[in-house]
């Protein structure tokens, strides 16, 4: 890895200072289990004011932001170079560069003569060295991660960060400057990308007028799904982060932010590598595949043309879910529905068109729900969706049951980090409850909607009886609607 002089965090004054940073009334400490955080330096009150109670300040100037790579590279041609040869895709690839060439030119034996020093040079100095998330874990740690929701993803994320590199590397192999600093000695490697991934990952905030951005000292700020302030950034005067109302917080207390309430135990692993315990939200998202009979499967996913995602979340005692691809697949022509797809000869609306009721619904795909809401059979719909949903549940379940005895194994035989073994075991803990709740709770939908009329009805017809609504079904035929 890239030998990067570090700073203590006692140099943060000097650097505000310098930088034009403003704290008011809050400091930043080392924490336990935390890294660095914020804590109040006296007791602060938005209680009883109208007035908005700073706690720091951040110029815009400072914002490290799309605008503000291209304002740099005005005066860093190494820099302007870099995004021309390997930049100029997204402006999370952008920082990536940036950062790269300031662990560069921080680097205690680095040719002076590239790179323009400037501010973020000096505050890299003072991030982590190590973020602790799930891409820089050894695989046997990652490997507890199997059955998880964050298995693919994070498998994905790896893969898709190898890439990147390897383009990065091919892109500026030529270049001189970038050969002698980076590649001829193998100075720069993998695990340096992974670290500025790491950092953007869990540092970066959208911002309304900087869009996508790092923002040095705001960016101390640890988690709480009950925080006690919030950041603003105005056209005028940058970023501040701001007291919430109406709160009182006395000296020493912990200050912190919201990273996102609805962030699943996986998500907030995945890109701030640690899970908040205090959080009585219960998320989870998956994947959802067309049915492997279903001959419009594939034509099924071309056509929705969005990620066939299943979201799950378990508030108190309520889940609800979230999945506009599944009823596309539950839907077929062959049982009579007017439901059809249909293959555009000249594709210039995207090759498939799909018919509902014989109006075109293309458009409409992520809202079937509510297009077959006033349908006759909509409880035979309701039905399918709530089979093929627990049919997806049980095989993640599946999943995770199956794994345990390898990730037994692995904890009796590997050296795990203490740490990303709780997280990961703990992750798996949360994901089978929240799984095992959803099961319970589709199988009492189901019993109720196999008493609906309309599907008795359905049953009926299916089985060739009269259309008296005697026949009650059990739920081994379940298969017949899935
Ligand atoms: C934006 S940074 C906050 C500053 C960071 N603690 C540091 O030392 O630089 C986000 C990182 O802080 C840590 N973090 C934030 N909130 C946390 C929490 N509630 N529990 C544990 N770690 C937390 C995680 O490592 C996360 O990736």
């Amino acid at each position: 890895m890239m030998y990067r002089t570090q700073l203590p965090i006692t140099a943060l004054p000097a650097f505000c200072k310098l930088a034009d940073v403003t704290f008011l009334g809050a400091v930043v400490r080392e924490l336990d289990g935390r890294g660095f955080g914020l804590v109040a330096d006296r007791t602060l009150s938005s209680e009883d004011t109208c007035e908005v109670s700073n706690l720091l300040l951040v110029p815009h100037d400072l914002i490290l932001s799309a605008a503000f790579i291209e304002e740099h590279a005005k005066v860093d041609h190494h820099l302007r170079e870099l995004l021309d040869v390997a930049g100029g895709q997204t402006t999370r690839g952008d920082i990536l560069l940036f950062l790269l060439l300031q662990i560069t030119i921080a680097s205690p034996g680095h040719d002076r003569s590239v790179g323009a020093s400037n501010s973020w040079t000096e505050y890299v100095k003072m991030l982590p060295r190590e973020v602790p998330l799930p891409t820089i874990w050894r695989e046997e740690e990652r490997a507890i991660l199997a059955g998880t929701s964050l298995e693919a993803p994070l498998a994905a994320k790896l893969k898709a960060l190898h890439r990147e590199f390897d383009h990065f590397r091919k892109n500026t192999e030529d270049v001189s400057w970038c050969r002698k600093c980076w590649w001829e000695q193998d100075i720069l490697v993998f695990t340096d990308y992974l670290l500025v991934d790491a950092w953007y990952r869990s540092r970066s905030l959208e911002l309304p007028f900087s869009g996508e951005s790092l923002a040095p000292c705001l960016d101390m700020a640890n988690h709480s799904s009950i925080a006690n302030s919030y950041y603003e950034e105005t056209a005028d005067q940058g970023l501040s982060l701001v007291l919430r109302p109406d709160i009182k917080v006395i000296a020493e207390t912990e200050i912190t932010i919201s990273y996102g309430d609805a962030k699943s135990n996986a998500e907030m692993l995945f890109s701030y590598g640690f899970i908040d315990e205090v959080n009585t939200c219960q998320a989870l998202t998956l994947n959802l595949h067309p049915l492997s009979d279903d001959p419009l499967g594939t034509a099924k996913l071309a056509a929705f043309n969005n990620p066939p995602l299943l979201k799950l979340v378990e508030v108190g005692d309520t889940i609800d879910w979230d999945c506009p691809f599944l009823y596309l697949v539950c839907l077929n022509d062959e049982d009579g529905l007017e439901f059809k797809m249909q293959l555009q000869v000249d594709g210039s609306k995207g090759p498939w068109r799909v018919f509902w009721q014989e109006t075109d619904v293309t458009e409409n795909l992520t809202a079937f729900k509510d297009l077959i809401a006033d349908h006759e059979l909509k409880d035979v719909f309701e039905l399918r969706v709530a089979v093929i949903l627990q049919d997806r549940i049980r095989e993640q379940l599946e999943r995770l049951y199956g794994s345990e005895e390898a990730v037994e194994v692995l904890d009796a035989l590997s050296h795990l980090q203490p740490t990303r073994k709780a997280l990961a075991l703990g992750l798996r803990a949360s994901e089978i409850d929240l799984l095992e709740n959803t099961y319970s709770s589709l199988e009492s939908q189901k019993n109720n909607l196999m008493e609906s009329p309309a599907v008795l009805r359905y049953l009926n017809q299916m089985n060739g009886s009269p259309d008296d609504g005697q026949l009650v079904a059990d739920s081994s035929e379940d298969e017949d609607f899935s």
